[in-house]
């Protein structure tokens, strides 16, 4: 199941992630992919101050994670496009990362093939003129529900 959605502007991302992350419900695993600059830490930098997180959300670019605490979750927004080796994963206890009161943000998740969880959803973000086509695919279940809500929305 897949559905695209258009967003005018960096508001119309921003609320569109913020829907998806009021509609999750358990552990869930977002990828997301585009070209530099398509708005994938606009899409996550929505759906973590959504979810009540008030300081500045920060690109993990450097970082590879940003952890973030808000309520009883655990989100982690990982940029993985200067990961120069999967071992590195290993290395940070990826696996720890993928747990019952996680939701995962990662970008570039190509790079981590083999380590990390399925995701429920795959998005992938491209660009129309000044503004964006954002397609959602949803790869099991949970994923199909989040997206027929968010498509009704
Ligand atoms: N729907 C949209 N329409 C137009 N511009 C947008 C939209 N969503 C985000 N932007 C703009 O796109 C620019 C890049 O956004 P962002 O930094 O989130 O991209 P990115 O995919 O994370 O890039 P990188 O891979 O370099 O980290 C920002 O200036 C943001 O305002």
């Amino acid at each position: 199941m897949k559905h695209s959605f258009y967003l005018a502007d960096e508001q119309a991302t921003t609320e569109l992630a913020g829907q998806l992350a009021n509609l999750c419900s358990r552990a869930t695993v977002i990828y997301l992919e585009g070209d530099l600059g398509a708005g994938k830490t606009s899409f996550c930098r929505g759906f973590i101050h959504a979810l009540g997180y008030k300081g500045r959300v920060k690109s993990p670019t450097y970082t590879l994670v940003e952890p973030y605490e808000i309520n009883d979750w655990r989100i982690f927004h990982f940029d993985l496009y200067r990961l120069s080796d999967p071992e590195e994963l290993e290395f940070i206890g990826i696996r720890d990362y993928f747990d019952d009161d996680c939701i995962c943000l990662i970008e570039w998740a190509d790079k981590g093939e083999g380590l990390l969880a399925a995701a429920d959803l795959h998005i992938s973000i491209e660009f129309i003129e000044n503004s964006r086509s954002l397609t959602v695919q949803a790869n099991n279940e949970y994923g199909q529900t989040l997206l027929s809500e968010l498509a009704q929305k």
